[in-house]
């Protein structure tokens, strides 16, 4: 097997992968009173999570209505075969989220008054702008890994992997397909969590997998949560 990452779990397939990662949410929001925020990664490496979450085997063990879901990314504008990470939670979750819980990026503005109008909504879930080094702004947050060692929609030499105050940027340039702008949480609002959890399957996976764990500085390699910083891969992944 290839190095790896620091804190990497890897387990069989995409679907041990998905389970695990489903096992550590549920006990999250077991172990909390009241509201818990969870912030989801894009791409399509959750679906099998989100299928998860709400089939038979999970779905009576969640605490769903003291739920609240936010998004790490998302892709703007109006194109819908860009895909919409918004519309992957809904439809996988359906009305299993009460209103108002589930807590979208706009994309019906430009960029920046999307990232502005996004960091307000974060702000008021938070109930303060700035961030209290005791007090985190999620639960959990769910991340993926781009091909290139983006995470979010931070990409390698952008200017919103370096951002240290913002808790949302506009990213008007994708470095990777699909090349649509997008917005993104920042580094400081990623890891204001006890837990960040990214999944990685497939051997796509495997090159900047293995770049991280040379350490090169990829934006996914530079996120450290307040707590523990997981990789959940498969053998794909992993090589
Ligand atoms: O572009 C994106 O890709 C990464 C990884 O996506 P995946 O499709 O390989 O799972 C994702 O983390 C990010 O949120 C998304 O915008």
């Amino acid at each position: 097997m290839s190095a790896l990452p620091s804190g990497a779990h890897v387990l069989p397939d995409a679907d041990a992968v998905a389970r695990a990662a489903a096992e550590r949410l549920v006990a999250v929001a077991r172990a909390k009173q009241g509201r818990v925020g969870i912030c989801l990664s894009g791409g399509s490496t959750p679906k099998l999570l989100y299928r998860l979450l709400a089939g038979p085997e999970f779905r009576d063990g969640l605490p769903w209505a003291r739920l609240h879901w936010f998004f790490g990314d998302e892709r703007v504008g109006d194109r819908p075969e860009a895909g919409s990470n918004r519309r992957l939670a809904e439809a996988a979750f359906g009305g299993l989220v009460p209103e108002g819980h589930l807590h979208p990026i706009p994309t019906d503005r430009a960029p920046q008054a999307c990232a502005e109008a996004y960091a307000e909504t974060l702000r008021a879930w938070y109930g303060a702008d700035r961030l209290d080094p005791d007090r985190p702004l999620f639960d959990l947050v769910l991340l993926g890994l781009g091909e290139d060692g983006h995470t979010a929609s931070l990409f390698p030499g952008k200017p919103g992997a370096q951002e240290r105050v913002a808790w949302v940027v506009a990213v008007p340039e994708a470095g990777l397909a699909p090349f649509v702008p997008r917005v993104s949480l920042t580094l400081p609002a990623l890891e204001a969590t006890p837990l960040a959890l990214f999944l990685a399957t497939g051997s796509g996976k495997r090159a900047p997998l293995a770049r991280l764990a040379a350490g090169e500085d990829l934006p996914a390699g530079r996120v450290r949560a307040r707590g523990e910083t997981a990789w959940l891969l498969d053998t794909a992944a992993a090589g």
